[in-house]
Order: C-alpha cells, then structure tokens, then sequence
C-alpha cells in the first residue's frame, strides 16, 4: 500500500502558514509530520535547531516525558539551522529535494526529512516558497499544492510588522517576494487550491476540507 499523499502548503512570508499548520497539527495530532527544512538564516526568538521529526529519537531517548508530551512538542517552524558552506556541501552531495534562496537566506528540503515522516506513514508537510513548488513539480513526489494568500498586500505588511521577526530589510525583501507569489499563484495549474487566510476560522475549515480524505486514510489505516 503507498503511503498517504505529501502536502506543500505555499504562499507568502506572513500569509499565516505556520498559523494554520500549527492548528492543523495540533488538531490531528499523529497525522501528520513535518518535513523539517535547512536554513542558513538566524533563528528566530524561541525557534530551536531542527527539533521535527528528524530528531525524535533523540527526543524521546533524552526525556522522561510521556510519548504524546514530546509529539506535541514538535512544532511545525523549526528548522535545521546551518552555515551556507554546510548548506552548499548538501546541495553538491545531492542530499536535496529542492533549494532555493529566499530573501538572501537559503532554504531546502533534504530528502531524509521527507523519508523519515513517510517511514512512518504520516502525512509529510512540506512549508516551501514559490521557488520550491516549482521545483518539487519536477520530481515524483506527488503531493497536493496547496497556496495560502493574505487578503491583501497590505493586511500581509501588517501581519509582517506586527510579528516583529524581520528588520526593515529583511521585510521589504519578504514583500517584494511575495508581489512575485501572489501573481504566479494566479496562474492556472500551479496550485491544487488557494485560499485567501483573511478570517482564520474560515480558512482553517477550508484547508482541512481539502486534506479531510488524506486525514481519514491515515486515520484509518491507524485504527
Ligand atoms: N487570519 C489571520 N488574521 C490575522 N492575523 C493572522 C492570521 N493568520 C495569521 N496571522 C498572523 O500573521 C502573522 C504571520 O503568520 P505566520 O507566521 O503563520 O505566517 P507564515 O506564512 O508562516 O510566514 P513565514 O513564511 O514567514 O513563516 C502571525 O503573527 C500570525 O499570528
Ligand atoms: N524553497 C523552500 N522554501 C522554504 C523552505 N523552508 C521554508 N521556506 C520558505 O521560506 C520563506 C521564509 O521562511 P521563514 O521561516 O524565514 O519566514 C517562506 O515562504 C517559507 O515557505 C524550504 O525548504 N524550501
């Protein structure tokens, strides 16, 4: 039996990704696996070096938690954090899916954090930019392309700003690439959906209307 379908959940820095991830996660708690990605930018206040499913064994080995603490404590943000040198040996090695530089940092998907939530037949969630989408379409991956959009170019400032995590920098580059995001997501085919995260409530249902199938499978096959 293959194993349920990868999700790639795209869209502009800020449009609410990880917000929805975060609930979707929590939600279907053993559903569903981050594919925790490398970064070479710095890591945000309270994000910790690749703490998804990559490391889990050492997470449970490490604590004397009960299972369910330590899953529920894997969130869907974090990141491998590297050097660009460390970043580019993966690259040349070929331990990537796809990569891509995004607002002057680079970020990608290893293959081993895709295989390790597929070995255990969760539903792997991959968080890339439009670059990535484009990428992952050239591989046999298969997974349904989902877009989230903000409302508008000035509700995503906003969200931006009020987040507090970029420098004046960093956000007009973030908001330039995401002008690039919301036209390419217009285009027909890109995506198997987009939805416009404009109220959270209604945004959330729709996205797990989408994945409602792949969720019941997996739940099933569980039972
Ligand atoms: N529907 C919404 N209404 C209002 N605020 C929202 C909504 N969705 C998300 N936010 C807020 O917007 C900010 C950006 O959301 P989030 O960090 O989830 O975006 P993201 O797409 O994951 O960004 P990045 O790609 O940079 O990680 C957060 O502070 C979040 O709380
Ligand atoms: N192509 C890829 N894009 C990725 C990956 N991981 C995250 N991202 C995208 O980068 C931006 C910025 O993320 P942030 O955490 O610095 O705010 C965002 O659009 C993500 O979707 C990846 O592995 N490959």
């Amino acid at each position: 039996m293959s194993g349920p379908r990868p999700v790639v959940l795209s869209g502009p820095s800020g449009a609410g990704k990880s917000t929805l991830l975060k609930r979707l996660m929590k939600e279907y708690e053993g559903v569903f696996g981050f594919s925790v990605s490398h970064t070479t930018r710095n890591p945000r206040p309270g994000e910790e070096d690749g703490k998804g499913l990559n490391c889990l064994p050492m997470l449970l080995g490490a604590t004397l938690l009960p299972v369910a603490d330590v899953l529920s404590s894997v969130t869907s943000e974090d990141y491998h954090f590297v050097t660009k040198e460390k970043m580019q040996e993966g690259i040349d090695k070929d331990e990537f899916i796809e990569n891509a530089e995004f607002s002057g940092n680079m970020y990608g998907t290893s293959k081993s954090s895709i295989e390790d939530v597929q070995a255990q037949n969760l539903i792997c969630i991959l968080d890339v930019d439009i670059q990535g989408v484009r990428n992952i379409k050239k591989t046999d991956l298969n997974p349904i392309y989902i877009s989230i959009q903000p409302p508008s170019m000035e509700i995503l400032e906003k969200r931006l700003r009020d987040r507090q995590t970029e420098t004046e920098d960093s956000l007009q580059k973030r908001l330039e690439a995401a002008r690039i995001d919301m036209e390419l997501s217009k285009e027909p085919g890109v995506f198997d959906i987009v939805i416009v995260n404009d109220d959270l409530e209604e945004a959330y249902e729709k996205l797990k209307s989408v994945l409602i199938e792949e969720i019941e499978k997996v739940q099933d096959a569980q039972k």
